[in-house]
């Protein structure tokens, strides 16, 4: 389809690949989009999200990009960082009672904005390598549907860790430049943004997003769901950590797996109450992620039904194209396919497209 999108047909070869490649037509469209917004060289951009947070700037790319996550001590009296990032992760569930690790968004909203600001502050310090910061002119990605309430939690947190003045721009636009697509012409392009918290759809065409749904769903809660089918199924207990190492460890089964290929599972049997490990079958994990896309299918026939006749008939020669990481879940490609009798495309790196899509806004910002 484009360059940077895998899934049937050869670049150049296809089509819709060609009607989508003109990258100096999304250069206009960006350069455009940053002049209504009447900001002058912004030197970073943020993608904010509920798995992970990106620091992007201009000339460097992507300078930082580990999980959304705060870990601190003395929370409720007198909090302290004690770490963030990638070093917090490896502390989730496993922290004693005087440190707490804390997750600033949750399905896609920002809950925390202590925390928010205090993972910018550390973020933009280590992309930097800067200990004085203010006055940083910045892009953040965010929700089409994002409500005003949401936004000012964002921009009031932006704003304490420096970052001054600051734009929002909407995740599915930048996410469809990150993924090569070329928005600006005449034709619909529907767009799947799967993240860990929400998952949006959005059908785009001349520069603008036409309609949006979102589901505030995404891979954290399939990762929920994995959890609680081990819990009711088997009796076993994993963290969050484990269900997306389980999540992970399925999708490397690429191509046609046997139903009765063998995940192992490692945690806390309620049974005995003492450590365990089991082989479950991948058709177990398979029903599990029917039933977490059939919910992420009704979104997108809600957008397809309200979709006006002449769009849809893009949307149908062009099909879906899939960004952000959940879009590496297992069979969710041939299910969406299947359900919405849709060609469905996949964006190369799709963890990155947003990011990519910021890059490419900074880079065409007019001085
Ligand atoms: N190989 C994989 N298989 C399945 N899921 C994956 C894989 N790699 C990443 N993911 C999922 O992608 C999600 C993270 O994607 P991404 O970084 O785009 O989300 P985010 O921007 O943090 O979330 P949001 O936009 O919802 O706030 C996680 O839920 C993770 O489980």
């Amino acid at each position: 389809m484009t360059d940077r999108a895998s899934g049937v047909g050869q670049p150049g070869t296809n089509p819709r690949t060609r009607q989508r490649r003109d990258k100096g037509g999304n250069h206009r469209y960006v350069g455009r989009m940053l002049s209504s917004l009447s900001l002058r060289r912004p030197e970073l951009a943020i993608d904010f999200g509920t798995a992970n947070l990106r620091v992007i700037h201009r000339d460097g790319g992507i300078l930082f990009d580990e999980p959304s996550l705060c870990c601190f001590a003395n929370f409720r009296t007198d909090p302290q960082l004690f770490a963030a990032g990638s070093a917090a992760e490896a502390m989730v569930d496993r922290t004693p009672p005087s440190l707490q690790v804390r997750r600033p968004l949750r399905r896609g909203v920002l809950q925390d904005i202590g925390t928010a600001a205090e993972l910018l502050r550390y973020a933009i310090r280590r992309a930097l390598g800067r200990r004085q910061m203010g006055g940083l002119r910045a892009l953040i990605g965010i929700p089409a549907d994002a409500t005003q309430a949401e936004r000012r939690a964002l921009l009031t947190a932006a704003d304490d860790a420096g970052l001054a003045p600051v734009r929002l721009v909407h995740e599915p636009l930048v996410a469809a430049i990150g993924a090569g697509i070329q928005i600006n012409k005449p034709a619909g392009v529907l767009l799947l943004e799967c993240g860990a918290g929400t998952t949006e759809v959005a059908v785009l065409s001349l520069g603008g997003i036409c309609l949006t749904r979102s589901v505030r769903m995404g891979g954290a809660s399939l990762n929920k769901a994995i959890a609680d089918h081990l819990h009711l199924r088997h009796k076993i207990l994993v963290g969050a950590p484990t269900a997306e190492r389980i999540k992970r460890n399925f999708s490397s089964l690429k191509g046609d797996y046997r139903a009765n290929e063998l995940i192992e599972v490692r945690g806390r049997s309620l049974v005995s109450m003492a450590p365990t490990s089991l082989n479950i079958t991948a058709s177990e994990l398979d029903q599990v992620i029917d039933k977490h896309v059939r919910q992420i299918i009704e979104t997108v026939r809600d957008v397809l039904n309200q979709t006006p006749p002449e769009l849809s008939e893009d949307l149908h020669e062009h099909g879906a194209l899939l960004t952000g990481g959940g879009a590496l879940t297992p069979r969710l490609v041939e299910t969406l396919q299947k359900e919405l009798g849709l060609p469905v495309l996949v964006a190369e790196d799709p963890a990155h497209c947003v990011a990519r899509g910021l890059q490419s806004a900074l880079q065409t910002a007019q001085g």
